[in-house]
């Protein structure tokens, strides 16, 4: 059976959990950390074959060990190195065995003086770190950073949490960062992502089905995980064969978010697409679109009209809506019909008074329900868990999936799905111009014409915002929204 490590993300403490069942399935552990560090040293010379000086910052554990090993690495190589050792230099296990075949000069932390033309090897603190920096260590790393000096990260930059990506006190802006098996959640989440640099996963000898039995249904949304769940679109496809989507419009002045998903939905593959519009904003929608249509729903009785017409496969609610009770409403209703919805921005604040009631509409069969809150959003809904610092971002939206029985997309430039079965994805396509006003309602639109050509809502949520991420980045800066529904590829276009 092939195990994918490429997109597998584990936490440091399920890490550890490998580390143990590595050993007592018999590896050598000391050859890990030997693998590790002659990994780092082998990146460090080849990026910079002509540094200075190798500076090792070496912390009192086993991160600390992998630094001993890349410095004696690095020693035999002829170049000139440093090590300075912060805490009490490891005596123990593998890096008190690492530090002792370590034959240079191991000088205090605090007699380091960050010179231009250093390289920096951060070897303080990778898996382990548990708390924040103390203050000397900061303002080292902070001097670090100010003089732009190179440094290759161990695991992680210092001072980074590999389980959450928060900045603990201070952190070194690696300019790349060696870690080992497998991504960390520290390296995709932010702040963690942008300390990283870049990175480069080092394969250093654990069997993968120990890795992967230990990890928890995390990974880096790529398109092999739902590729098989995409329609197919064969040569007798008819139209209908694609779904038809509807997406509710706002009043007269505020129907472009809207028209946003509308033609983001038709352009990612829904057959049909209808506007849904109060009377006073259907003039408006019917002058500014073509394939995609317009239809009057003034009130609760249009919409179970239009509901007994089965061809209506999904829908999105929300960009810029505007009246909370209606959005109400459509929603209970939406619900009951058994349709997937795809619940956006101002349909999800509809519900900030009455979480529950949300909640309790679709609690029953199978997920049918996407929610893509941004931050903001999604404090409206659950500010428990968003109040709760202790939370990573996947556990945030993963325990609120669980809660809502949805699907949950909680957006940024870690974008974050998660399933109520647990299963959580951290998006890493997106370019940073994709924070644009009027993306996200794209987004709403690609996502919803996944739910209405039948695909399972997990699946639809993860290639909606994989898609929406590739088409910014061939739509390139200074994009618009419109922009990026004309870069957004067909399903066979995705590699
Ligand atoms: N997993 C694997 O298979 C392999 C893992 N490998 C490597 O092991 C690394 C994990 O090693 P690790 O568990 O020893 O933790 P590590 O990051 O060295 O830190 C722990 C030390 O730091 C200290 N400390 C913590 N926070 C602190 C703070 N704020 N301020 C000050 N001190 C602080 C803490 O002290 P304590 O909390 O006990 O007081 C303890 O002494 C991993 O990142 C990878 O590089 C490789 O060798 C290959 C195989
Ligand atoms: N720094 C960033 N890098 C990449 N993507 C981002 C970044 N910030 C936001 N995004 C993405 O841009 C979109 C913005 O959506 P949203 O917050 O709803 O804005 P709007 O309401 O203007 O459409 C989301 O898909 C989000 O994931
Ligand atoms: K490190």
């Amino acid at each position: 059976m092939h195990i994918d490590l490429e997109t597998l993300v584990v936490t440091p403490s399920e890490m550890a959990g490998i580390d143990r069942a590595a050993a007592d399935s018999g590896l050598d552990s000391f050859a890990l950390m030997e693998r590790a560090g002659q990994a780092v040293a082998a990146v460090a010379l080849r990026h910079h074959p002509g540094a200075l000086r190798f500076v090792v910052l070496a912390g009192p554990g086993n991160n600390g060990g992998d630094g001993y090993v890349a410095a004696r690495a690095l020693l035999k190589t002829g170049c000139t190195v440093e090590l300075f050792a912060f805490g009490p230099p490891p005596t123990k296990g593998d890096a008190g065995r690492a530090r002792r075949r370590y034959r240079g000069l191991a000088r205090p932390f605090v007699d380091y003086q960050p010179m231009r033309g250093d390289v920096v090897i951060d070897a303080l603190f990778g898996a382990g770190l548990a708390r924040d920096l103390a203050e000397p260590l900061c303002a080292a790393i902070e001097r670090v950073n100010s003089l732009a000096i190179p440094v290759i990260a161990i695991d992680l930059p210092s001072g980074i949490d590999g389980r959450t990506g928060a900045v603990r006190g201070a952190a070194f802006q690696a300019e790349r960062t060696v870690t080992f098996m497998c991504r960390k959640p520290g390296h995709l989440l932010m702040p963690g992502r942008s300390f990283c640099g870049s990175l480069e996963i080092y394969d250093i000898g654990i069997p993968a089905r120990i890795v992967s039995a230990a990890s928890h249904h995390l990974r880096v949304n790529e398109p092999h995980l739902w590729r098989m769940s995409l329609p197919s679109a064969g040569i007798d496809a008819h139209k209908y064969g694609h779904g038809h989507l509807g997406v509710f419009s706002g009043g007269r002045l505020t129907t472009g978010a809207a028209r946003l998903a509308a033609g983001a939905g038709l352009k990612a593959g829904a057959g049909l697409v209808t506007l849904l519009s109060p009377a006073e904003a259907a003039d408006a929608n019917a002058a500014h679109v073509t394939a995609v249509m317009v239809r009057q729903i003034d009130n609760l009785a249009a919409l179970r009209t239009l509901l007994s017409d089965p061809r209506f496969s999904a829908f999105a609610l929300g960009p810029g809506l505007g009246d909370f009770a209606r959005a109400r409403n459509y929603v209970l209703a939406l619900a009951e019909s058994g349709r997937p919805l795809v619940l956006d921005a101002d349909g999800i604040t509809a519900f900030r008074d009455e979480p529950d009631r949300l909640f309790h509409a679709f609690s029953d069969g199978p997920i049918r329900l996407v929610m893509t809150p941004h931050a903001g959003e999604f404090a409206r809904l659950f500010a428990d868990l968003a109040d709760d610092a202790t939370l990573s971002k996947v556990d945030r939206a993963r325990a609120a999936a669980l809660r809502s029985h949805a699907v949950i997309v909680l957006k940024g430039a870690d974008t974050v799905i998660a399933a109520p079965d647990g299963r959580a994805l951290i998006n890493a396509n997106a370019p940073p111009w994709l924070a644009t006003a009027g993306s996200g309602d794209v987004l709403s639109g690609v996502i919803a014409a996944h739910l209405a050509q039948g695909m399972p809502a997990f699946e639809a949520a993860a290639a909606g915002v994989w898609r929406h991420g590739a088409a910014a980045a061939a739509a390139g800066s200074g994009m618009t929204a419109e922009d990026l529904i004309n870069f957004l590829n067909g399903f066979d276009q995705i590699k």
